[in-house]
């Protein structure tokens, strides 16, 4: 397995495009599987999870068209419907989390869907259960058998739309429900809905395929169902969670970069949490421009008490970024209390920023105080292993501005969702190899 080699402490300036957004691109790849028309998708990233998923559509019969870098048609007009009770798909499918929305669409048009437990970063336990009652109340009936080791759930006389209220606004779990009711039989609601960017894009998609979805961006669906859809082009965001780590990157670097055509209607709060830990970034057009800083002091509560940064449900703060402020916060000036709510298992890397020199307290697995250093004493170099791909992500970061040279181990867990990183990295000056 390769390693990152990461000689630390250059600024580093310049432009980075970010990439396609991986979240939103595993979304509509399973929703090509809703009409036997052609889709094209666009913008689509060059990473380990969204190409280990277009396999996985390939082997279900999907034709898969590469028309360009990143831009691809498919057409699920004939498919072999055995892989998804093949071993092969057990050991494929189980590789990625987003393998879990090929089942709404699946048991929308076939009637049946199978998915083994999937894979995803190991951050916490990751109940599927939302997934499963919004496909429960559209009428399906759940199937598993341990010996089997798939989770099924089937439906042959077809779905039928209803009203649901989801226990928790899961992001995977409301495409699936979406997907599922687009051709279900009558009116679906759904409320507490995710309304991520992912899902606003797939809703639109799914609109510009023939679906009926209303009360898009809101966390109230309404969908009413339809006989079928037809084919469409589809272009994806740019990714919110590289454009955050770029931001983390610039400041904890002293770097001064532009992050071009970010899709800032899209970002949130994204931009505003950075501004909290007192990192300067301008609106220029579309881009980011983030100064030279030689520091970065955090915000106190109007109170004046400490700052906390928690994660929500969108529009809230997206849990994604925690690990990249966690990083940023070790240098900033000041202290924050990070208190990542929805995993309970992606804050234990704090101990190799700790060995790298970071003034931080793990409170419990959810919460971690941060004391800056201010920038007066870099962090030291490590030789370190990537537990997960933000957490990999943040390391790398906290490598890229430490003094000496760090060893990144496990990086196919970055690879997992960060496009030619070593080598886009070293378009803007940085020192890294991969060996
Ligand atoms: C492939 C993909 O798109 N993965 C993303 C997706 O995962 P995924 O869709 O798997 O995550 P979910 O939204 O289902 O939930 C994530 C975790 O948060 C908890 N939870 C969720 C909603 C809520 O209101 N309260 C709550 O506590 C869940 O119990 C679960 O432990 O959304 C997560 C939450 O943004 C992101 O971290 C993942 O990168
Ligand atoms: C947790 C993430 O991904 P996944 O849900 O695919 O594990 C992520 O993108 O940060």
């Amino acid at each position: 397995m390769s390693i990152f080699k990461i000689k630390g402490g250059k600024p580093l300036s310049g432009e980075i495009r970010p990439q396609g957004a991986k979240n939103e691109v595993l979304q509509v790849l399973c929703a090509v599987l809703l009409t036997d028309e052609k889709v094209r998708i666009s913008n689509i990233p060059d990473i380990r999870d969204v190409n280990r998923l277009i396999e996985i559509l390939m082997n279900l019969g999907v034709k898969v068209q590469k028309n360009g870098k990143g831009d691809y048609t498919f057409q699920a007009n004939n498919l072999n419907l055995d892989y998804l009770k093949s071993e092969a798909f057990r050991k494929d499918g189980s590789s990625l989390r987003g393998s879990i929305m090929l089942m709404g669409p699946l048991l929308a048009r076939f009637g049946e869907a199978y998915m083994p437990k999937p894979g995803g970063d190991k951050i916490g336990r990751r109940r599927l259960d939302t997934h499963f009652q919004g496909f429960f109340n559209l009428g399906a009936k759940y199937r598993f058998n341990p010996e089997e080791d798939f989770y099924g759930a089937e439906a042959k006389d077809g779905l039928t739309g209803t009203y649901m209220l989801l226990e928790e606004a899961s992001v995977t779990g409301t495409a699936n429900i979406v997907m599922a009711a687009v051709l279900a039989k009558g009116t679906t609601t759904i409320y507490n809905a995710a309304c991520e960017p992912y899902l606003q894009q797939l809703c639109k998609m799914l609109n510009r395929m023939g679906a009926k979805i209303s009360g898009i961006a809101s966390n109230l669906l309404t969908i009413e169902g339809v006989e079928s859809l037809s084919g469409t082009e589809h272009l994806v965001l740019p990714d919110m969670i590289e454009i955050g780590s770029w931001i983390g990157l610039a400041a904890m670097t002293k770097s001064e970069l532009t992050i071009k055509d970010v899709s800032w209607e899209n970002l949130g709060i994204i931009p505003d949490i950075f501004r909290k830990l007192g990192i300067k970034l301008e609106r220029r057009g579309d881009d980011i421009y983030i100064p030279k800083q030689d520091n970065y002091e955090i915000e106190r509560f109007i109170d004046g008490s400490i700052l906390t940064i928690s994660d929500a449900p969108w529009p809230g703060f997206t849990p994604d970024l925690l690990s990249i402020i966690l990083v940023v916060a070790t240098q900033a000036k000041g202290s924050v209390l990070i208190h990542q709510k929805m995993f309970e298992s992606r804050l234990f890397f704090v101990d190799k920023l700790i060995d790298m020199g970071a003034q931080i307290i793990l409170c419990d697995p959810h919460r971690a105080t941060v004391i800056g250093l201010n920038q007066e004493t870099p962090l030291k170099a490590s030789e370190l292993t990537s537990p997960d791909i933000r957490a990999g992500m943040s390391l790398l970061i906290a490598a890229l501005s430490a003094k000496g040279t760090t060893i990144i181990h496990n990086i196919d867990q970055i690879d997992r969702g960060y496009e030619n990183i070593d080598e886009r990295l070293k378009a803007i000056g940085a020192d890294i190899t991969r060996i």
